[in-house]
């Protein structure tokens, strides 16, 4: 089976954020993603982490206000500066977390503009952090209507302009699934430039389990194509959480 990590943006929703951490590790999870971890003090979530055994595999760059705000400003034609602000911010997080992967939102944008400044901040984030894995995510329109990125053409093409090592996909098979109608075709284009996945079920992004996307099969798949990052679980639970893990042992 892949390694598995639990997003606690959306997991374990039934607790306090701090309390995530712990709730986590007791359902067997070695890794955690979260996507805004910038309202509580870093050193605190560095006490849980160290507290739990866990590795942060993820956190993203910040929105102002996540609720109704902005989608990120890495693609906003006059967003240049507070783009360069906050992703310096979040990069002193990801190093704080010792995280993997830093997922650089490109914001609600459309048009040529949006594309030279999205490849021209990329570029620029990449040199910045060198030592820093970066990832750029297609979302699908549904979820976050006006969202820059929501075509995995695009996002291919954008990362061959950027051309950096430190920069990559992640893919979010649920958002695969939305956009193209056909996630493991999807995958099959675009795994060679994937270094983060998520999962969510279909259709109301529920637990990934069978059914739409046949996710023990496409386990399967990841072990036999030698995938070796991490996959998180990003979905709202349809119950309590832990009544819904069985996609981490197995489906038993
Ligand atoms: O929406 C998702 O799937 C994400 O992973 C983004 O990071 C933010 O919502
Ligand atoms: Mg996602």
């Amino acid at each position: 089976m892949p390694r598995f990590a639990a997003n606690l943006t959306l997991l374990f929703t039934e607790l306090p954020f701090l309390d995530r951490f712990e709730a986590a590790a007791e359902a067997g999870f070695d890794a955690v993603e979260v996507l805004f971890p910038y309202e509580d003090a870093a050193p605190e979530v560095q006490r849980r982490l160290a507290a739990f055994g866990l590795h942060m595999v993820l956190i993203n760059t910040p929105p102002p206000n996540w609720t109704g705000g902005a989608r990120g400003f890495a693609a906003i034609p006059d967003g240049q500066d507070r783009f360069r602000h906050d992703f310096k911010r979040a990069l002193r997080f990801a190093h704080a977390f010792n995280a993997t992967h830093l997922h650089i939102m490109a914001g609600v944008a459309d048009g040529d503009a949006a594309r030279s400044i999205f490849v021209e901040n990329l570029t620029w984030a990449a040199a910045e952090a060198p030592k820093q894995s970066l990832t750029i995510e297609p979302i699908n329109q549904g979820d976050m209507p006006g969202y820059f990125l929501s075509d995995y053409d695009l996002a291919a093409d954008i990362l061959g302009e950027v051309n950096a090592p430190n920069l990559g996909l992640q893919f979010d098979a649920y958002h695969a699934h939305k956009i193209t109608g056909d996630m493991p075709a999807t995958w099959k284009k675009v795994k060679h430039l994937t270094r983060h996945i998520q999962i969510g079920g279909l259709p109301d992004r529920h637990e990934p389990l069978a059914g739409v996307i046949d996710y023990p099969a496409w386990f399967q798949g990841l072990d036999d194509g030698g995938y070796d990052g991490w996959v998180s679980g990003e979905y709202h639970p349809a119950g309590r959480t832990e009544d819904g893990l069985s996609w981490i042992k197995g489906f038993d």
